[in-house]
C-alpha cells in the first residue's frame, strides 16, 4: 500500500519535470499503479486506516507524488453539492476552459509541501477534459467549481507545477477580477 513514506516532497526534480504519456492501452503494472494511488486516496479519507498508518488526508494524487513521471491521477470527493467524484485517470488532456476562473477562500495545500502557502489560487471554475479511466474507458469530463479546482490541481502535477505557482507573490490574498469563490 502506499503510505506518506512512498510521497515525494517539494525539491525533488520530479515534482518539476513534464510527465511522459501513459502507453494505452495501460499495462498491468500502469493499472496496479492507478488502483494503488486511488486506493491511497480512500485510505486517506478512511479515519481508522488514516489513523493507523498516519495517513494525510488527501482528495487526489498524481503519480509524480510518489516519484513516477508519468500522466496518471488519481481523485476521490464529494463536492460542495454532495455529488461524488472517483476516477483513476490515464493521460488527462483540458480540452476547453473558461475564461471565468475560481478560487478555493481557504488557498489549497498539497501533500508534497509539508507548510502552509496562503494565498489566492486562481484556477479556470470550468473545465472539458478527455482522459481514458482506470477501467479502460475513454471519457470527456466536464467539471465545474471544487471538481475543476481539484483535478487542474492534480493536472498541474502532470506538468511540473505547483498550486503556490500560481499564488500572486505580490499580493497573496488578491481576487482576479473575473474569479468567483467555489462554494
Ligand atoms: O496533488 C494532490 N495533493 O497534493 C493533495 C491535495 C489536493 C488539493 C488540495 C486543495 C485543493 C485542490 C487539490
Ligand atoms: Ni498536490
Amino acid at each position: 500500500m502506499i503510505t506518506m513514506d512512498d510521497i515525494v516532497r517539494e525539491g525533488d526534480p520530479v515534482l518539476r519535470e513534464n510527465a511522459e504519456e501513459v502507453s494505452l492501452p495501460p499495462t498491468d503494472e500502469d493499472k496496479h499503479i492507478l488502483g494503488e494511488m486511488l486506493q491511497f486516496i480512500k485510505n486517506s479519507q478512511d479515519e481508522e486506516i488514516a489513523e493507523e498508518y498516519n495517513l494525510r488526508a488527501g482528495v487526489g494524487i498524481a503519480a509524480p507524488q510518489i516519484g513516477i513521471s508519468k500522466r496518471m491521477l488519481a481523485v476521490h470527493f464529494t463536492d460542495f453539492k454532495d455529488k461524488e467524484y472517483s476516477y483513476g485517470l490515464f493521460n488527462p488532456k483540458i480540452i476547453s476552459h473558461s475564461v471565468e476562473k475560481t478560487y478555493l477562500p481557504g488557498g489549497e495545500g498539497c501533500l508534497s509541501v509539508d507548510r502552509e502557502v496562503p494565498g489566492i489560487v486562481p484556477r479556470y471554475a470550468r473545465i472539458t477534459l478527455r482522459a481514458t479511466t482506470l477501467e479502460g474507458d475513454e471519457v470527456k469530463l466536464r467539471l465545474k467549481g471544487y471538481a475543476a479546482i481539484v483535478v487542474q490541481h492534480e493536472i498541474d502535477h502532470l506538468n511540473g507545477i505547483m498550486f503556490y505557482d500560481h499564488i500572486n507573490s505580490e499580493n497573496p490574498q488578491e481576487i482576479p477580477d473575473n474569479a468567483t469563490s467555489a462554494d
